[in-house]
């Protein structure tokens, strides 16, 4: 990377590469503390370590196969969830329960009863509010994961403050945006380089993103113009970070019928995204926050 382009997260020093996940500071949840859940074994091959974890008792293993990375200045997309029907069962069932209000502590948002007339409902908790099994597994081993195939990731602080719960019925789309953070300035917003993880289910998506790039005369970030699609997976989590965190993205549509483990969405179709970043959690940007997005 130039040494022009000022990040604006602390660089982490090359020792805590090895932990799993790191909230640097502040109100946020510390998920370091997960990292006893994960079984790393190191195979004598190939260099590269195995993370295992358990959930309800039934071991996952986060195989080499199952990971993409879409490119190495800070895109992964890990696949391993796809095969788990029951742990996407669990999150669905809870993104329902946190959206209609039902989770101790969390407030809901108007929810579609009508799918023929609804696109999209959202909802921001603070990320510690989020389930914390669930941030185990997506921000800690997941992230561990990605950082160890994407090794720009493992350059900056993670710093998950948001959860954003998602429901898109079949018609659901959402436009081109970055994930800014409200309150800093354009300037700022170039320089935020702290991983998103998005995590999808139900049916498919199609996904579409602009990749950055640095400019290798100014080192300035440089925004991509050519859309590239994304097909993503129920189970499917996606970490966009370093060099591509503020990249333009957007959901073109959701395909219906494509619900393979015939997942329950409590009557409903369509798909439930996950979102878990950096930035302010307003309680007024509940159920609006695409006026934050765009
Ligand atoms: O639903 C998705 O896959 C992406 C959601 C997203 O980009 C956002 O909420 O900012
Ligand atoms: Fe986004």
């Amino acid at each position: 990377m130039s040494k022009n382009f000022n990040f604006r997260s602390e660089k982490v020093s090359s020792s805590s590469t090895a932990s799993t996940s790191g909230s640097s500071s502040g109100n946020k949840k510390d998920v370091t503390k997960t990292s006893s859940m994960f079984k790393s074994t190191k195979p004598t091959e190939n260099n590269s370590t195995t993370t295992t974890i358990t959930y309800k008792d039934m071991p996952i293993t986060f195989k080499k196969e199952d990971v993409e990375v879409i490119s190495n200045s800070g895109i992964v997309l890990i696949k391993t969830f796809r095969n788990h029907p029951n742990l996407q069962q669990d999150l669905i069932n809870y993104c329902l329960s946190a959206l209609r209000g039902n989770e101790e502590g969390i407030t809901g948002t108007e929810f579609p009863t009508d799918e023929t007339t609804f696109q999209k409902c959202f909802l921001d908790i603070p990320f510690e509010q989020f389930n914390s099994k669930f941030a185990d597994i997506i921000c800690g081993a997941a992230m561990k994961v990605a950082k160890e195939h994407c090794k720009i990731l493992q350059d900056y602080q993670d710093d998950f403050r948001i959860a954003q719960l998602c429901y898109y019925t079949n018609k659901g789309k959402l436009g081109w945006h970055r994930d800014r953070i409200s309150g800093l300035t354009p300037e700022e917003q170039h320089l935020i380089v702290s991983p998103v993880v998005s995590m999808s289910l139900g049916n498919d998506s199609i996904f579409s993103y602009k990749l950055n790039t640095i400019n290798e005369t100014t080192g300035k970030l440089e925004y991509g113009t050519e859309a590239i699609d994304l097909q993503l997976k129920s189970g499917d989590i996606l970490i966009f970070g370093a060099t591509q965190r503020m990249f333009y993205h957007c959901v073109k549509r959701i395909i219906p019928s494509t619900n393979h483990h015939k997942l329950d969405m409590d009557g409903l179709s369509g798909r439930i995204n996950i979102t878990l970043r950096e930035g302010t959690y307003y309680p007024e940007n509940i159920g609006a926050p695409t006026a934050n997005l765009f």
